[in-house]
């Protein structure tokens, strides 16, 4: 008999869900599995707002952001009792295997849901604060990155123009890696993550005397979760460095945004990782990515040996 198998969008939507629930409806179908959406997260499963899904559900949706179906952020379903209802619901459909994409939040709640009723589930980690412990990566983040080296591209022509400090916060709740990487790429002078404890003071002596030096502008990139708030860092260049300053919050335009070819290609990857491992009765697990860091190679090894194409994608289109 065919099995029926749901997917959930829960908590922050990132640009990557919509190719995953694309791929999601493809590979159910090529896998003989009846695919189903639970719309808005946890609360579509309280709700009862669980509905087939076919291939018209996800035509011309892998180019954009946030998800077809539906995310949400659920009280109810911290409650046990309405954890029993959700149960009931897909209980009542035969779902019997569900893929939840999230973050660290919605995890906890689906292992509760799992500690209750042994559910079949698998995980794949979504969230642009790439804050999931045991993996490298959760699908979301490099169009959340790229999202912010535009605005921080943006920010630099008017900063230069003007001879001003520019203070731009990201997202990432606790977590300092957009920050961090943003700083890393686009080239700023200063980075403030929770992480990292530092006192503005350090600071001080240089700046100045970079502006001393011909300097014309600053940019901060600074993580939502330090200690201060940016316009107090904006206030700091004003009062001790001497520079007119701005800040400028991204905000939510870094969980939207057309897909990037590589979160594009990630959800292919970790839908397809899902499934199989849930017909191979992998089924209580978080699907991890973790990136092989770099290696020394000799120069006779790597002008000797012909390019190969990676095994794995040659795989995707010859099965
Ligand atoms: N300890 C928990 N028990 C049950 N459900 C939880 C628990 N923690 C989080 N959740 C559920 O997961 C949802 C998403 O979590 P949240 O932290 O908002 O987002 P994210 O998954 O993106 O981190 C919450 O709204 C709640 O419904
Ligand atoms: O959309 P909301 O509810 O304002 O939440 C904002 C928070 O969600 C995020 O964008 C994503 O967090 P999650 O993926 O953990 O839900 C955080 O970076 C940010 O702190």
């Amino acid at each position: 008999m065919k099995q029926n198998i749901a997917i959930i969008c829960s908590g922050g939507d990132v640009s990557g869900m919509n190719p995953a629930l694309k791929r999601f409806v493809e590979y159910s179908f090529e896998q003989n599995l009846t695919p189903y959406f639970v719309y808005d997260g946890y609360e579509g499963l309280i709700d009862n707002n669980i509905k087939k899904a076919d291939y018209c559900d996800v035509a011309g949706i892998i180019n954009r952001g946030g998800t077809k179906t539906g995310s949400a952020r659920s009280k109810r379903f911290m409650q046990k009792e309405y954890r029993t209802i959700a149960k009931q619901n897909l209980d009542n459909l035969h779902v019997t295997m569900l893929i939840v994409l999230g973050g660290d939040g919605s995890f906890k709640g689906l292992h509760e849901f799992y500690k209750e009723h042994k559910i079949k589930f698998c995980g794949i980690p979504s969230t642009i604060d790439n804050d999931i412990s045991g993996t490298d990566y959760c699908l979301g983040v490099d169009t959340a990155l790229n999202m912010i080296k535009f605005s921080i591209d943006s920010i630099r022509d008017t900063a230069s123009s003007f001879k001003r400090a520019f203070v731009i916060e990201t997202m990432g709740n606790k977590c300092g890696y957009l920050a961090l990487v943003s700083h890393l790429t686009s080239g700023s002078e200063l980075c403030l993550i929770p992480e990292i404890p530092y006192n503005l003071n350090d600071y001080e002596e240089k700046f100045k005397r970079e502006i001393k030096n011909g300097r014309r502008y600053f940019i901060a990139v600074v993580a939502e979760g330090i200690k201060q708030d940016s316009a107090e860092i904006a206030k700091w260049f004003e009062e001790k460095i001497g520079i007119e300053s701005r800040v400028n919050i991204l905000g939510h335009l870094q969980r939207g945004g057309n897909p990037t070819v590589k979160d594009r290609l990630m959800a292919y990857k970790f839908i397809t990782y899902a499934i199989d491992g849930l017909m191979k009765n992998k089924n209580e697990s978080i699907i991890c990515y973790m990136e092989s860091g770099f290696e020394y190679k000799e120069i006779d090894a790597v002008v000797n040996t012909p390019y190969q194409l990676n095994h794995e994608l040659i795989k995707y289109i010859s099965s």
